[in-house]
Protein backbone atom coordinates (compact mmCIF):
# COMPACT_ATOMS: atom_id res chain seq x y z
CA UNK A 1 0.00 0.00 0.00
CA UNK A 2 2.99 2.04 0.63
CA UNK A 3 4.96 1.52 -2.02
CA UNK A 4 1.63 2.22 -4.38
CA UNK A 5 1.19 5.50 -2.86
CA UNK A 6 4.67 6.90 -3.21
CA UNK A 7 3.96 5.58 -7.13
CA UNK A 8 1.21 7.28 -7.76
CA UNK A 9 2.75 10.80 -5.82
CA UNK A 10 5.40 10.00 -8.63
CA UNK A 11 3.17 11.13 -11.47
CA UNK A 12 4.08 14.07 -13.59
CA UNK A 13 1.19 16.76 -12.53
CA UNK A 14 -0.82 16.47 -15.41
CA UNK A 15 -3.93 19.68 -14.05
CA UNK A 16 -0.58 22.10 -14.46
CA UNK A 17 1.06 21.04 -17.48
CA UNK A 18 4.05 23.11 -18.79
CA UNK A 19 2.45 22.90 -21.82
CA UNK A 20 -0.50 25.81 -20.47
CA UNK A 21 -0.23 28.92 -22.78
CA UNK A 22 0.76 31.90 -20.78
CA UNK A 23 -2.14 34.10 -21.82
CA UNK A 24 -0.72 37.38 -20.27
CA UNK A 25 -3.86 38.17 -17.89
CA UNK A 26 -3.96 41.49 -16.89
CA UNK A 27 -6.80 43.07 -14.04
CA UNK A 28 -7.30 46.50 -15.58
CA UNK A 29 -9.81 48.08 -13.77
CA UNK A 30 -11.60 46.13 -10.78
CA UNK A 31 -13.51 49.17 -9.23
CA UNK A 32 -17.17 49.55 -10.60
CA UNK A 33 -17.14 46.60 -12.97
CA UNK A 34 -14.67 44.59 -13.97
CA UNK A 35 -11.63 44.75 -17.08
CA UNK A 36 -9.20 42.03 -17.80
CA UNK A 37 -6.75 41.74 -20.61
CA UNK A 38 -5.53 38.74 -22.02
CA UNK A 39 -2.47 39.80 -23.72
CA UNK A 40 -1.39 36.35 -25.45
CA UNK A 41 -4.89 35.33 -26.30
CA UNK A 42 -3.79 34.29 -30.09
CA UNK A 43 -0.33 34.03 -31.42
CA UNK A 44 0.95 36.50 -33.97
CA UNK A 45 0.81 34.03 -36.48
CA UNK A 46 -2.65 33.17 -35.73
CA UNK A 47 -4.22 36.29 -35.38
CA UNK A 48 -2.23 37.12 -38.36
CA UNK A 49 -4.04 34.53 -40.46
CA UNK A 50 -7.58 35.48 -39.16
CA UNK A 51 -6.48 39.28 -39.91
CA UNK A 52 -6.67 38.60 -43.57
CA UNK A 53 -8.81 35.66 -44.09
CA UNK A 54 -12.15 37.95 -42.04
CA UNK A 55 -10.63 40.84 -44.15
CA UNK A 56 -10.96 39.81 -47.35
CA UNK A 57 -14.56 37.21 -46.73
CA UNK A 58 -16.64 39.71 -44.19
CA UNK A 59 -19.51 41.23 -45.57
CA UNK A 60 -17.91 44.95 -44.58
CA UNK A 61 -20.95 47.80 -44.21
CA UNK A 62 -20.31 51.18 -44.37
CA UNK A 63 -23.47 52.50 -41.48
CA UNK A 64 -24.54 55.76 -41.29
CA UNK A 65 -25.77 57.97 -38.51
CA UNK A 66 -27.70 60.77 -38.01
CA UNK A 67 -26.29 63.57 -35.67
CA UNK A 68 -27.84 66.51 -35.35
CA UNK A 69 -30.14 65.92 -38.49
CA UNK A 70 -27.46 65.57 -40.72
CA UNK A 71 -26.54 61.50 -41.98
CA UNK A 72 -23.19 60.54 -41.62
CA UNK A 73 -21.31 57.66 -42.79
CA UNK A 74 -19.44 56.20 -39.28
CA UNK A 75 -15.97 56.02 -39.12
CA UNK A 76 -15.69 52.32 -39.48
CA UNK A 77 -17.09 49.86 -41.31
CA UNK A 78 -18.82 46.69 -39.51
CA UNK A 79 -20.41 43.55 -39.85
CA UNK A 80 -23.23 41.54 -37.44
CA UNK A 81 -23.20 38.34 -37.18
CA UNK A 82 -25.60 35.83 -34.97
CA UNK A 83 -27.54 33.21 -34.06
CA UNK A 84 -30.32 33.28 -36.67
CA UNK A 85 -32.98 35.69 -35.87
CA UNK A 86 -31.33 38.23 -34.24
CA UNK A 87 -31.16 41.78 -34.93
CA UNK A 88 -29.92 44.46 -32.77
CA UNK A 89 -29.61 48.11 -32.46
CA UNK A 90 -26.54 49.81 -32.02
CA UNK A 91 -26.03 53.54 -31.88
CA UNK A 92 -29.11 53.72 -33.60
CA UNK A 93 -28.42 51.68 -36.62
CA UNK A 94 -30.69 48.46 -36.70
CA UNK A 95 -28.20 45.60 -37.70
CA UNK A 96 -29.54 42.51 -39.22
CA UNK A 97 -27.74 39.17 -38.25
CA UNK A 98 -25.31 37.48 -41.06
CA UNK A 99 -24.53 33.56 -40.16
CA UNK A 100 -21.91 32.36 -38.27
CA UNK A 101 -19.08 31.37 -40.75
CA UNK A 102 -16.23 28.54 -39.69
CA UNK A 103 -13.73 31.02 -38.99
CA UNK A 104 -15.53 33.18 -36.57
CA UNK A 105 -17.11 29.84 -34.98
CA UNK A 106 -14.13 28.73 -33.73
CA UNK A 107 -12.95 32.06 -32.32
CA UNK A 108 -16.14 32.48 -30.68
CA UNK A 109 -15.78 28.87 -29.16
CA UNK A 110 -11.81 30.07 -28.11
CA UNK A 111 -13.12 32.72 -26.20
CA UNK A 112 -15.78 31.45 -24.82
CA UNK A 113 -13.30 28.82 -22.85
CA UNK A 114 -11.44 31.68 -21.09
CA UNK A 115 -15.47 33.64 -20.85
CA UNK A 116 -17.04 30.72 -19.56
CA UNK A 117 -20.02 32.11 -21.00
CA UNK A 118 -21.53 31.82 -24.51
CA UNK A 119 -22.53 34.10 -26.76
CA UNK A 120 -24.87 34.36 -29.47
CA UNK A 121 -23.85 37.63 -31.51
CA UNK A 122 -20.74 39.03 -32.54
CA UNK A 123 -20.22 42.88 -33.89
CA UNK A 124 -17.16 43.43 -36.09
CA UNK A 125 -15.67 46.39 -36.78
CA UNK A 126 -13.13 47.54 -39.52
CA UNK A 127 -11.08 50.28 -38.39
CA UNK A 128 -9.00 51.02 -41.84
CA UNK A 129 -6.71 53.61 -40.69
CA UNK A 130 -5.88 56.09 -37.58
CA UNK A 131 -8.85 58.21 -38.93
CA UNK A 132 -11.33 55.14 -38.06
CA UNK A 133 -12.44 55.69 -33.86
CA UNK A 134 -15.28 54.58 -32.10
CA UNK A 135 -16.56 57.46 -29.79
CA UNK A 136 -17.13 57.69 -26.08
CA UNK A 137 -19.83 55.06 -25.23
CA UNK A 138 -21.06 52.09 -22.88
CA UNK A 139 -22.48 48.67 -24.15
CA UNK A 140 -25.67 49.17 -22.31
CA UNK A 141 -28.39 48.55 -24.83
CA UNK A 142 -30.86 46.93 -23.05
CA UNK A 143 -30.98 43.70 -25.33
CA UNK A 144 -27.37 43.35 -23.98
CA UNK A 145 -29.12 42.60 -19.91
CA UNK A 146 -27.80 44.34 -17.31
CA UNK A 147 -24.20 43.38 -16.32
CA UNK A 148 -23.25 42.09 -19.65
CA UNK A 149 -19.90 40.46 -20.61
CA UNK A 150 -18.65 41.95 -24.09
CA UNK A 151 -15.48 40.27 -24.91
CA UNK A 152 -13.36 42.09 -27.40
CA UNK A 153 -10.81 40.37 -29.63
CA UNK A 154 -8.15 42.47 -31.51
CA UNK A 155 -6.79 41.36 -34.94
CA UNK A 156 -3.92 43.42 -37.19
CA UNK A 157 -2.42 47.26 -36.16
CA UNK A 158 -2.45 48.26 -32.31
CA UNK A 159 -5.34 50.74 -31.21
CA UNK A 160 -5.46 52.96 -28.45
CA UNK A 161 -8.23 51.66 -26.08
CA UNK A 162 -9.48 54.30 -23.24
CA UNK A 163 -11.83 54.15 -20.35
CA UNK A 164 -12.89 56.73 -18.35
CA UNK A 165 -15.50 56.04 -14.52
CA UNK A 166 -18.75 58.15 -15.95
CA UNK A 167 -18.72 59.49 -11.71
CA UNK A 168 -15.19 59.80 -10.80
CA UNK A 169 -13.72 61.90 -13.56
CA UNK A 170 -9.91 61.10 -12.21
CA UNK A 171 -10.52 57.56 -12.89
CA UNK A 172 -9.19 56.54 -15.95
CA UNK A 173 -7.47 53.74 -18.04
CA UNK A 174 -5.25 53.65 -21.34
CA UNK A 175 -4.45 50.56 -23.31
CA UNK A 176 -3.10 49.42 -26.65
CA UNK A 177 -4.41 46.67 -27.92
CA UNK A 178 -2.33 44.36 -29.71
CA UNK A 179 -3.07 41.59 -31.89
CA UNK A 180 -4.47 38.50 -31.16
CA UNK A 181 -5.32 40.29 -27.65
CA UNK A 182 -8.69 39.78 -25.56
CA UNK A 183 -10.09 42.30 -23.43
CA UNK A 184 -13.05 41.25 -21.26
CA UNK A 185 -15.83 43.76 -19.55
CA UNK A 186 -17.99 42.37 -17.22
CA UNK A 187 -19.62 43.07 -14.00
CA UNK A 188 -21.18 46.60 -13.46
CA UNK A 189 -18.76 47.99 -16.24
CA UNK A 190 -20.95 48.93 -18.80
CA UNK A 191 -22.70 50.96 -15.95
CA UNK A 192 -20.31 52.86 -14.54
CA UNK A 193 -17.74 53.09 -16.97
CA UNK A 194 -17.46 54.80 -20.68
CA UNK A 195 -15.00 53.60 -23.50
CA UNK A 196 -13.68 54.45 -26.79
CA UNK A 197 -11.36 54.07 -29.74
CA UNK A 198 -9.49 57.68 -30.42
CA UNK A 199 -8.29 58.41 -33.65
CA UNK A 200 -4.81 58.86 -34.21
CA UNK A 201 -2.53 61.14 -36.57
CA UNK A 202 0.17 58.55 -36.41
CA UNK A 203 0.20 55.65 -39.07
CA UNK A 204 -1.47 52.56 -37.98
CA UNK A 205 -2.57 48.76 -39.73
CA UNK A 206 -5.70 48.52 -40.43
CA UNK A 207 -7.55 46.23 -37.14
CA UNK A 208 -10.40 44.05 -36.86
CA UNK A 209 -12.14 44.07 -33.72
CA UNK A 210 -14.74 41.34 -32.90
CA UNK A 211 -17.48 41.70 -29.54
CA UNK A 212 -18.59 38.99 -28.83
CA UNK A 213 -22.09 39.50 -26.57
CA UNK A 214 -25.27 37.40 -25.48
CA UNK A 215 -28.52 39.18 -27.12
CA UNK A 216 -31.33 38.63 -25.15
O1 LIG B 1 -12.63 48.40 -31.21
C1 LIG B 1 -12.66 48.24 -30.00
O2 LIG B 1 -11.71 47.77 -29.36
C2 LIG B 1 -13.89 48.61 -29.22
C3 LIG B 1 -15.15 48.29 -29.91
C4 LIG B 1 -16.33 48.65 -29.07
O3 LIG B 1 -16.23 49.31 -28.08
C5 LIG B 1 -17.66 48.16 -29.46
O4 LIG B 1 -17.80 47.52 -30.51
O5 LIG B 1 -18.60 48.42 -28.71
FE1 LIG C 1 -18.04 49.18 -26.89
Amino acid sequence: MYQQMRLWDNQPDISHPSSVKDLGKKVIIDTDGLVILYGNFLTLTESDRLFWELYKSLNWRQEEIKIFGKIRPIPRLTAWYADAGKSYTYSGIKHHAQPWNPTLKSIKSQVEDIAEVTFNSVLINLYRDGKDSMSWHSDDEPELGKNPMIASVSLGGTRRFSGKHKIHKNLKFNIDLTSGSLLLMKGETQHFWQHQIPKTSQVVEPRINLTFRMVK
